[in-house]
């Protein structure tokens, strides 16, 4: 007995060792995979820039369900239409989990951050509550403020073209500000929506720095004390800092709301949600905050890559603007209405998300809360679930030649974006940019009438043509370079943009006059009075 006693550190020691040889190798049952190394597993292969250009690469050498082993993770990556279907979809219930984020959801965002919240009681609530902002009935009633938005977007474009990246910025940031909080921003520079929208990117970027990976891929490593880590210290005072950003919006919001003076928007409701569900100021603060993060610059990437389409393509251009001019005339701008007529700038729009997905791997992964067996191998519980949508999209037996900008492909895809994630026939969905299963993006319906009132209304107004350099040379963009991130767009780049005629150039200002006169309070330029939108609990669904 002693000497089993004595033997136990001993024995204890083996067990350590081989668990740690047993660290970074993949097991047989599991998705093939890239070879891996020892404790690290595939940590050393994982590019520093553009990851989904070797994500494709590695889908196309092992298949559409492949396996990463990430230091002490697994990550699963789904490369074909019929797996997200089959897993993301299908089997919603198992995969719709988001594995731990340390850094992103512990420290940067208190566990608050609804994008990376787990499947919980928690996130249902929240999940619920969004839907009712932003489901179809919602989305047709906030048509006036894009309508709006987008007549100031038109407007700087005439009067700034070089400045084209912003005004489209704004555009998709005041829409979400006014659904949000019921207050726009007037120009791209309002302090208030600058502040917001920093933190967006400083967040993006600590999130995208190797340490905060490194930490959750190997835990231990968070016992180190701050100052061997600080990307830890960083964390906690960012959210220190975005927690009062939010706080405030949310308590002024909130404050409005019971004396009854807010414009109609989500905080109204979500007021009435927190009396009935008793949550925190902290969790109302975050769940309106990281809405805005949601929804701007998803949107104003998108259409952003679509102007650059129209550079790059001047057919794809020609021909879009010829149904615009059918359909619609000389006299007035496209609106909702005119949809279902203008089918090739539909196809322009999907085309859009397809060729550039703003959300070039899905955003954040899901992550499967028990084992799962897929085509005869594991997909182990608390695996992270990736969508692959750059490989989807770039498959050539999906879609032939797929770097070319093609709307054709769409021509006879009459389908919703919502209805065509929704559509149980894998094949028969046109693009996967706004994620799959329970998880799918609540702003679709809002985010597809965005960009149709931007897409047919620049095509109704304006030419994007290349500018010249001092050789006399077009200078073109190369649609490959992507900045880097979980919501990407192309490298900024330049155009020279000039209304096609001398009379839409004024109705465009015109237009913007007249709804800047009728709406808009001439010192404060918030809405005078908000258009009938109702907020979503007086709407049914
Ligand atoms: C072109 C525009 C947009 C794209 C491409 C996009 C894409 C995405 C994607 C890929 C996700 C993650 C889905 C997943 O995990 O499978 C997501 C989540 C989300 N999106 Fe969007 N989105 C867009 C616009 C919007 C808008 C306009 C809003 C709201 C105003 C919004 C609100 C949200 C929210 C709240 C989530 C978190 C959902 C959750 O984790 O349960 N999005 N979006």
């Amino acid at each position: 007995m002693a000497v089993l006693v004595n033997l136990l550190p001993l024995v204890a020691l083996v067990a350590i060792v081989i668990k740690l040889f047993t660290i970074g190798r993949r097991p047989k049952n599991y998705p093939p995979g890239p070879p891996t190394l020892p404790i690290i597993g595939n940590l050393h292969q994982m590019p520093k820039r553009d990851a989904h250009l070797q994500f494709e690469r590695w889908a196309r050498e092992y298949g559409p369900v492949y396996s990463l082993i990430l230091g002490t993770k697994t990550m699963i990556v789904l490369s074909s239409d019929k797996a997200v279907k089959e897993l993301l979809d299908k089997k919603s219930g198992l995969y719709s989990h988001r594995q731990e984020m340390y850094i992103g959801q512990e420290l940067c965002s208190g566990d608050l951050r609804i994008l990376m919240m787990g499947y919980t009681p928690r996130w249902r609530m929240c999940r619920k509550m969004v839907h009712t902002l932003l489901n179809v009935s919602a989305a047709k009633s906030y048509v006036p403020y894009q309508i709006l938005e987008n007549k100031q977007m038109l407007y700087e474009m005439v009067t700034e073209p070089d400045r084209f990246l912003y005004s489209i910025r704004r555009y998709s940031n005041a829409l979400t500000t006014t659904m949000v909080f019921g207050w726009r921003s007037p120009t791209y520079e309002d302090e208030k929506m600058k502040q917001l929208f920093d933190g967006f990117s400083e967040f993006a970027e600590l999130n995208q720095t190797g340490t905060a990976a490194l930490i959750d891929f190997f835990p231990i490593l968070r016992y180190l004390p701050d100052f061997l880590l600080p990307v830890q210290k960083k964390a906690r005072e960012m959210h220190k800092v975005e927690k009062e950003l939010y706080l405030t919006h949310w308590l002024k919001a909130k404050k409005d709301t019971l004396a009854g003076t807010i414009a109609r928007c989500f905080c109204e409701e979500l007021v009435a949600a927190q009396k009935a569900e008793g949550f925190s100021d902290d969790q109302a603060a975050y769940i309106s905050g990281t809405l805005l993060e949601a929804g701007s610059d998803t949107t104003s990437s998108t259409l952003y890559a679509f102007v650059q389409a129209m550079l790059l393509y001047p057919d794809v251009q020609r021909k879009a603007q010829e149904e615009v001019d059918r359909v619609v005339g000389e006299g007035r701008l496209p609106n909702m209405d005119d949809e279902p007529e203008l089918q090739f700038v539909r196809a322009c729009i999907k085309e859009t998300l397809r060729w550039m997905p703003t959300t070039i791997m899905g955003a954040v992964p899901h992550a499967v809360t028990q084992d799962d067996y897929y085509e005869g191998y594991l997909i182990p519980k608390n695996a992270g679930v990736v969508n692959n949508v750059w490989a989807i999209h770039h498959d050539p037996a999906r879609h032939p030649d797929p770097r070319r900008f093609n709307p054709d492909r769409y021509k006879d895809d009459r389908q919703s974006l919502g209805d065509a994630a929704a559509n149980p026939d894998y094949s028969k969905r046109d693009q996967f940019t706004f994620g799959a299963g329970r998880r799918i993006c609540p702003g679709i319906h809002v985010a597809e009438r965005s960009l149709f009132l931007g897409v047919s209304r620049i095509l109704w107004g304006f030419n994007v043509e290349p500018k010249i350099d001092a050789n006399g040379k077009p200078i073109l963009p190369d649609p490959d370079r992507l900045t880097q991130g979980f919501v990407c767009m192309p490298e900024e780049y330049e155009a020279k943009i000039t209304p096609r005629s001398e009379s839409k150039k004024q109705r465009i200002i015109d237009e913007w006059k007249a709804a800047e006169a009728e709406c808009l309070d001439p010192v404060t330029k918030q809405w005078l009075q908000v258009p009938l939108a109702p907020t979503t609990s007086r709407i049914k669904a």
